[in-house]
């Protein structure tokens, strides 16, 4: 198996230094790996004047896998739109299909307290979020800044989903739904958004094929309202790009901090590209504090959906958990009576407990 791996900007190279330690251990262990390195975004303005050059999109073409750290940064906040490390994110999920970003929110009981909510309310809390990837506002057309006919300058995107999308969207939820709890929760603006709307309607039919999966539908603004008054209510949410990217940051300090939460963008073949959910950080860049346990998870994700190896996987989530158990924390979830350790540190203790 190929595996592209993308640090990318800010913390990127960091977490992702830490990710590669856990693939390194598991290829000495005989796992048929052969890892490639490219650059993503900033980096890859910097080096090739493209956020997303030839030189990396032929390596993501061939690859098995990707593993991203995360792209941006402010010094690249002011190029030109198409040469935003943003847009080398949005282009290699658009080039490569990843319409199925799944997003699982869980939280280790060891983090009960790290989160901002209650424990009662979030204990053994395990949701997961599919957002469609590849649609949406994020992609539609047209798009810009312009003057209107008064002289005005105003910004205008288009919300637009084919049925063909939300289909294939909605197959991905509904089956993940059946190997979980059965609940599926679809997430729209229907009363507002026409676009929205249609993808109730078709979520609504689509629900005949899955006689088993209980479907339920709900207003975005109360999705975000019910997903930190009571989140065990959901199983499996499924949403729209844009509405995905918001709750998906929302449900991750339910799991303790945004450092926590993994995720797999996928093809219809299941390959796929890892991340995780957060971003850049510049805020803690080169100060190997950041959390790398959200980069380490989207490596087991990896190896389930991709590799179809579920013992490995559940290897490196169960030597999270172990270095979970032994105290160890990032800032970011630190707390009273817990270890503190730096970014690789907590990357040498999964090795330890792997
Ligand atoms: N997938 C991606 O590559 C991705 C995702 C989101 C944002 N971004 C980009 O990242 C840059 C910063 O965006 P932002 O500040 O809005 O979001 P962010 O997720 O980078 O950071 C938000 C906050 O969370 C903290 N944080 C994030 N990841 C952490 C980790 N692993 N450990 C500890 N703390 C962590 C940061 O320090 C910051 O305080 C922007 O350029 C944005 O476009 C990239
Ligand atoms: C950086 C940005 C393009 C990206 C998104 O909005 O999809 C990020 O926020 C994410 O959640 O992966
Ligand atoms: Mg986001």
């Amino acid at each position: 198996m190929k595996v592209l791996i993308l640090p990318g900007d800010g913390i990127g190279p960091e977490i992702v230094a830490q990710a590669k330690k856990v693939l390194t251990v598991l290829k000495n262990d005989g796992l048929d790996l052969e890892l490639q390195e490219a650059p993503l975004g900033g980096a890859a303005y910097d080096q090739y004047g493209s956020p997303y050059p030839e030189f990396t999109q032929k390596l993501a073409r061939e690859a098995d896998a990707i593993l991203l750290g995360a792209v941006g940064g402010p010094q690249y906040d002011t190029l030109d739109r198409p040469l935003r490390p943003e847009r080398g994110l949005l282009a290699i999920r658009k080039d490569l299909n990843l319409f199925a970003n799944l997003r699982p929110a869980i939280l280790y009981p060891e983090l009960a307290n790290a989160s901002t909510l209650k424990p009662e309310v979030v204990s053994g809390l395990d949701i997961l979020i599919v957002r469609e990837l590849t649609g949406d506002i994020y992609f539609g057309q047209p798009r810009g800044i312009r003057v209107n006919e008064a002289g005005e300058r105003e910004g205008f995107n288009t919300m637009l989903y084919a049925e063909s999308e939300i289909r294939r969207i909605g197959h991905v939820a509904f089956q993940a739904a059946q190997k979980r709890g059965k609940k599926l929760c679809s997430v729209d603006k229907a009363n507002v958004l026409e676009t929205t709307e249609f993808w109730k309607e078709i979520m609504t039919d689509m629900a005949k094929e899955y006689p088993d999966v209980e479907l339920s539908h709900m207003l975005v603004d109360n999705a975000a309202m019910q997903l930190v008054k009571a989140p065990k209510q959901f199983d499996v949410i499924v949403t729209g790009n844009i509405f995905g990217d918001i709750l998906s940051d929302e449900a991750s300090m339910l799991t303790g901090s945004i450092g926590m939460l993994p995720s797999a963008s996928l093809d219809a073949n299941n390959k796929g590209l890892y991340e995780p959910s957060h971003g850049s950080a510049p805020d803690i860049a080169g100060k190997d504090i950041a959390n790398p346990l959200a980069t380490i998870l989207s490596v087991a994700m990896m190896l389930r959906y991709t590799f179809n190896n579920e013992a490995a996987a559940l290897r490196v989530e169960n030597a999270v958990k172990k270095v979970l158990a032994q105290g160890l924390r990032t800032g970011d979830i630190f707390e009273a009576g817990t270890t503190r350790v730096s970014c690789s540190a907590m990357g040498d203790a999964v090795v330890a407990a792997l």
